[in-house]
């Protein structure tokens, strides 16, 4: 099966191909850059083999039955209506289709929405909890990376209402690579390294991606608080949960939900009472790891959710998607072991 990449030269886009490398089913017929076309992917990253020239992305040699767009926000809505039109499926890492209301878009993306159709036939890629529509679906939106971490740490919880329903506080970190390739004073080594940053204070704009899904899972579900830390690290993502218990739990109890919730889930692993998962444990793979804890003290759960942010968090679900669009086993190219250290 033949595949693009849009996007090619971001660390979503490299990590894409790296993966595709090594998948039996898709081979990367072409990459393309909105910058940097002509150039040998090589000379961008030199640990890349040389047959990957860049392609225009406004040039109309996209090639494959699917495209993987790994590109800023903004750019998807523009580039998927002609991507459909000339007959290729869409996974799109941006948060571009995420939401379903292009009035939230606008207010937390700060940019003009897709049109209204194109909202209607995305369908969301948390992969685990969306399988048959991801199986038909023509356009996909990957999920962020924060999004993935904090649903699957939350989703048991929530759909059992086993979790108040005001009382959920998410308190997440990120390594720099959730930032990007492109320079900016906030990712600079001296600005990150040796410190702990808190950053978009109630203004991110995975809080709606998340209460959205959340709504949908248990329409009781009110407004998260949600914070944001830059971490000094590469990659991963740590989402710590905090949620008071609506119901008589024990962790034991807790950890049965999961287990069973989770058990043709191959990428979701559930820890053992008083085991907590570190990025590490992650690293380089498309686990999604967690741990959880009860406090009869306060009445309140806590579930720690690790995530490596270009992989479950980006690359790695947007080819898991990508298996289970075209039939293929889901964990089809992304079996590597985490790498530790
Ligand atoms: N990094 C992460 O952990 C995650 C990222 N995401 C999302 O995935 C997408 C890609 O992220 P990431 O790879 O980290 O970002 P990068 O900044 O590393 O890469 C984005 C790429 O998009 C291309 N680009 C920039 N502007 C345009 C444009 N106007 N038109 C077309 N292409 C453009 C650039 O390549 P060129 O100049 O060659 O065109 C650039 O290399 C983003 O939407 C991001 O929010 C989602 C989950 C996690
Ligand atoms: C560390 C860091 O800066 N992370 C980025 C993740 C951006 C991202 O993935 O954006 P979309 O999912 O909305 O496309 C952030 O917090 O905004």
């Amino acid at each position: 099966m033949k595949v693009s990449v849009i996007g090619a030269t971001g660390y979503g886009g490299i990590e894409l191909i790296r993966l595709l490398q090594h998948h039996p089913h898709m081979h990367v017929v072409s990459v393309h850059s909105s910058s940097q076309a002509g150039v040998s992917l090589h000379d961008v990253y030199p640990h890349i083999e040389e047959r990957f020239v860049l392609r225009d992305i406004r040039s109309d040699d996209i090639e494959g039955e699917l495209v993987f767009l790994a590109t800023p926000p903004g750019v998807s809505s523009e580039w998927t209506p002609k991507l459909l039109a000339a007959g290729h499926k869409v996974i799109d890492l941006s948060g571009d289709f995420r939401l379903r209301d292009g009035n939230v878009y606008a207010k937390w993306y700060k940019k003009t929405p897709p049109s209204e159709e194109m909202f209607k036939q995305a369908v969301y890629g948390l992969t685990e909890w969306n399988r048959e529509h991801i199986a038909k679906a023509n356009i996909v939106a990957n999920p962020g990376c924060y999004p993935t971490a904090t649903l699957l740490g939350l989703a048991p919880l929530v759909i059992q209402k086993w979790v108040v329903s005001d009382s959920i506080i998410v308190d997440a970190k990120s390594g720099v690579s959730g930032a990007g390739r492109g320079v900016s004073l906030g990712v600079h080594f001296a600005e990150t390294n040796e410190n702990v940053k808190i950053y978009k204070v109630n203004t991110h704009q995975h809080i709606p991606e998340i209460e959205q899904m959340l709504g949908d899972w248990n329409d009781q579900i009110g407004p998260i608080t949600f914070s944001t830390h830059l971490i000094p690290m590469t990659r991963g993502i740590m989402a710590t949960i905090y949620a008071e218990a609506a119901c008589i739990v024990s962790v034991d109890r807790i950890i049965e939900l999961y287990e069973e919730t989770y058990k043709h889930c191959p990428f979701v692993r559930v820890r053992e009472a008083g085991s907590f998962p570190c990025t590490k444990d992650v690293y380089g793979s498309n686990y999604c790891d967690i741990g959880i804890a009860y406090d009869e003290r306060t009445n309140r759960i806590t579930v720690v959710s690790v995530i490596d942010n270009l992989m479950k968090g980006a690359a790695g679900q947007a080819v898991q998607n990508a298996n289970v669009m075209f039939g293929f086993d889901e964990q089809t190219g992304l079996t590597a072991m985490p790498m530790y250290p």
